[in-house]
Formats: structure tokens, sequence, C-alpha cells
């Protein structure tokens, strides 16, 4: 499909929501305009240095993912406490604080205007997955411009939500409505991010699609990084410095992915193939993040063609390894971190210092997901607490930390939000280490 929105309109129309909703800042750093990537972009419209705000934004729609697992929170607030079906029968959840809002009524009197025969509480799984593209039909017309201007995707795998509303719900939807919710979840699919709510240490996963969040286009070393704060705004910082008229990056996929499973990421969620620097260097900027060993020399195999199904080469002594081999590989890795559990730091461990230190180079993705792994279980899981881990595993996790954050520079990630987790889970580590120090420091009899 053609894109027919103008760079004009569209920053008209997202200056006007960003006014509408007082995020707009005189002398804002960034610009919309096209990008050479195709479509638009988020430009700065003038130096931005490293860590700088570049600007907050909120969901024009927020609402749960369309997933087959049910969501056990207040639709509106979502939070966990006490929530109960709507006494109207709408299907939707809510909390004693919200079930008079205003919102939800708005909500509960479009669901029951649409007529089914079925009993919608005993269908609110189905009804909560629907509910974000159901929201954008209660939006204003000038949100529902805003909606109409994003970038989106057709194709069959889009709009799942309109059938289950349809046949499973059996509601009876106008057929424009059923066409604009169609549109509505192919620009979900798009542009929408994920956003975690924490509530008494239980997670809830939805999706926000934040507009102009929606407008920056991905790189596998982006400039910028985002984070939710309190109220769910979305807060776009600089992550390294950024030069006047340069594009304005953020990444949609998981910067320690090495780039076979970025591409794939990105192919099958945003449609589209990644041709940033770091896609088209077989070394990924000299980590090896795809690579395995050569069985020969030890040397580092690299693809012939990042991008392409190819042969793979030693750098070394230049041995030739078809890509069956190189699978095979990584199906046997596979399939030994397939029998960990979650918690399985032991098994993880000795595996990532034993065989597969002997498969695959140390800043390999497989090496650094189970470091990543490794680095949440220390400290957080119940056996590991902060106070009951030895120095040795406190030692062991700083040393995971740093060798991802050695990995995070020579991507060239400056000031990005995982840096600042794993700087602060070191500082953790280092404050344990000390307090154990001084403790018995405090136990030697003093001269
Ligand atoms: C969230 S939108 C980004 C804004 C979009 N460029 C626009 O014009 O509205 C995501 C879509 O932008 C395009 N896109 C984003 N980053 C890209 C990149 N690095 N290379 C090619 N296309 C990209 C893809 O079509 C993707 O599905």
């Amino acid at each position: 499909m053609t894109d027919k929105r103008t760079v004009d309109h569209l920053a008209t129309v997202i200056e006007q929501y960003m006014i509408r909703n007082h995020l707009f800042v005189e002398n804002c750093p960034w610009q919309i305009r096209s990008s050479p990537l195709g479509g638009f972009g988020v430009f700065a419209k003038r130096n931005i240095e490293a860590g700088d705000l570049i600007f907050r934004d909120l969901p024009v729609i927020l609402g749960p993912r369309c997933l087959n697992v049910p969501l056990e929170c207040c639709l509106q607030c979502f939070s966990k406490s006490d929530v109960k079906i709507c006494e109207k029968k709408c299907g939707l959840l809510l909390c004693p604080s919200c079930d008079n809002e205003g919102k939800h009524q708005g909500e509960c009197s479009l669901i029951l205007s649409l007529k089914t025969d079925l009993d919608l509480v005993e269908k609110s799984t189905a009804m909560i997955k629907c509910l974000a593209p159901l929201r954008s039909l209660l939006l204003s017309e000038e949100d529902k411009e805003v909606v109409k201007n994003l970038k989106n995707h057709w194709g069959n795998q889009h709009g799942h939500e309109i059938d289950i509303l349809t046949d499973e719900l059996h509601f009876k939807i106008p057929k424009d409505d059923q066409n604009f919710m169609r549109f509505v979840c192919s620009v979900l699919d798009a542009n929408a991010f994920e956003v975690i709510v924490v509530n008494k240490q239980a997670q809830t996963s939805l999706r926000g699609l934040y507009p102009l969040g929606s407008l920056a286009n991905h790189s596998c070393f982006p400039n910028a990084f985002h984070v939710f704060d309190d109220e769910r705004r979305m807060v776009t910082r600089a992550s390294v410095f950024i030069e006047k008229d340069s594009e304005i990056f953020d990444s949609y996929s998981r910067v320690i992915w090495g780039t076979a499973t970025r591409s794939m990421h990105l192919k099958k969620t945003k449609h589209f193939v990644c041709k940033c620097k770091r896609c088209l260097d077989p070394t990924e900027f000299g980590t090896y993040m795809s690579s395995i060993l050569c069985k020969n020399c030890r040397g580092n195999l690299i693809p012939t063609n990042p991008l392409k199904s190819c042969a793979w080469k030693c750098e070394d002594c230049n041995e030739i390894v078809p890509l069956k081999d190189v699978a095979r590989v990584f199906s046997l890795i596979g399939s030994v971190l397939k029998c960990f559990d979650d918690g399985d730091f032991e098994l993880m461990d000795s595996f990532l210092k034993g065989k597969l230190a002997t498969l695959v180079p140390k800043f390999s993705q497989v090496v650094v997901e189970i470091k990543y792994k490794i680095i949440w279980i220390l400290g957080y899981q119940e056996k590991y607490s902060w106070k009951d881990m030895s120095t040795e595993l406190l030692e062991l996790k700083r040393e995971y930390c740093e060798d991802l954050l050695k990995l995070l520079k020579k991507l060239n990630m400056g000031q990005c939000k995982m840096r600042g987790l794993l700087l602060y889970e070191v500082f953790q580590c280092l404050e344990e280490i000390l307090q154990r120090k001084n403790n018995n420091d405090e136990k030697l009899p003093i001269y």
C-alpha cells in the first residue's frame, strides 16, 4: 500500500496531540521528517547531549495484549486489588475505585450496545483480548486522526481481535467500525510498545500506542532509548550525543540478540529487514555475537553475508563451513538450553564454563543470554537472596555484569537503559561485599 501521509499533516497532527496532552515543549529537540529508510522518522532539530530528554509521550490507546493468558487486573487502572467483573456484565474486570468511573461507563455502554446473545461474563477472557481495538471506537475525532496517520502493514495476520468480536463473541458491529478497528489492529501491530505494569510483585504486560514514540525508526545500535514513568508516559532520552539533523533511533528488538535473531524478530513483527551498520557487519562491531568457534583452529566463524542464508568462513584459517553445519551447532546448544529450568543457576553456569566455552566466543548471544539470566537469579531468587548469597556468588554476579557492560560499550550503546540496570546491579554487589568486609573487620581484634 502506498503511504498517503504527508509530513506536514503528520507533524501538525502530532504537535496538536502533544499540546492537547500538555506534552508539547517550546524549543523541543525533535522534529518529524521524511526518513531515508522510507516513511517518516524523528530527527534532531539541534544537537542533543547523551542523557538529555528528547520527548515525553502519552498513549493514545493503552490496553491488554491479545494473548491467551488470562489478565487478572482492573482494566482501567491495572491494579490487582479486589478485582471483579463489572456488575453490568460487560465482561470487563474492575477494581472498586474504578467501578463507577466515567471511562469505564463509556466502554461498558459501548460493549452492551453491541448486543450479543452470549453471556459476556463467561466470555470475559475473549472480551479482554479485544479491548484495545474496541477502545479506538471511543477516541475523539482528533485522536482518531492521530491513529490514522501512523504507519500500518496490511495482512491476514493483523485484526484477529475483530474476528473474535464478530465470530466468537457474536457482536453486531457496523461494517465501518469493523474496518476502522481492523486498521487500528494493524497500526497497533506496527507501532505499539510493550508496557509493563508492576503490581505487588506481579507484572502485567500491556500494549500502548505512543504517537510520537511510534514515529522513531529502529536501529540495532540506537542513539536513544525509552522508559515508562509511573504515569505510563514514555520518556525518551539520548543514549549518545546526537548531532543536529541526524535521525533519532530507538530499538525494537533486544540488543543482546545476534543479527540472525534480531533480523528474524524484526521481519516477523515489524515486516522489515534492518540494514543498519551492525546488521551489515558480520563481526557485529568486533563482538562476534553471532559467531561459533572453528573446529580446526578455534578462530571465529562468521557468515559471509550476515543477512542471507550463506556459508560461514573462519576468520583465521579461512575454512568455509556450510550453513547446515553451523545450524547444527546452534540447534545442539538450543536443545541443551531447553533442559534448564528458569532458576537452574548451577547447571547454566557449569554449561557456560564447560561445553559452551568450547563452541562459541565469549560475547556470543548464547553466552550473553545465560549471563543475563544468571544476573537476575542471583540476588532475586529466594535461594540466592542478597544476604544469603556467598561472597563468591556476589563476585560472579558482578563479573557477569561487567562482561555485559563491556559488550554494550563495544556495541556503542552509550548510556542505554540496560547499562543503567547493570550498573545498579554492580553497585548492589559492591555495597553488599563492602558491608561484609566491614562486618568482618569489626570482628578483628584491634591492637
Ligand atoms: C513504528 S514505525 C516507525 C515509523 C515509520 N517509519 C513511519 O513512517 O511511520 C515501524 C515501521 O517503520 C519502518 N522501519 C522502522 N525502522 C526501520 C529500519 N531500520 N529499516 C527499514 N524500515 C524501518 C518499518 O516499516 C516498520 O514496520
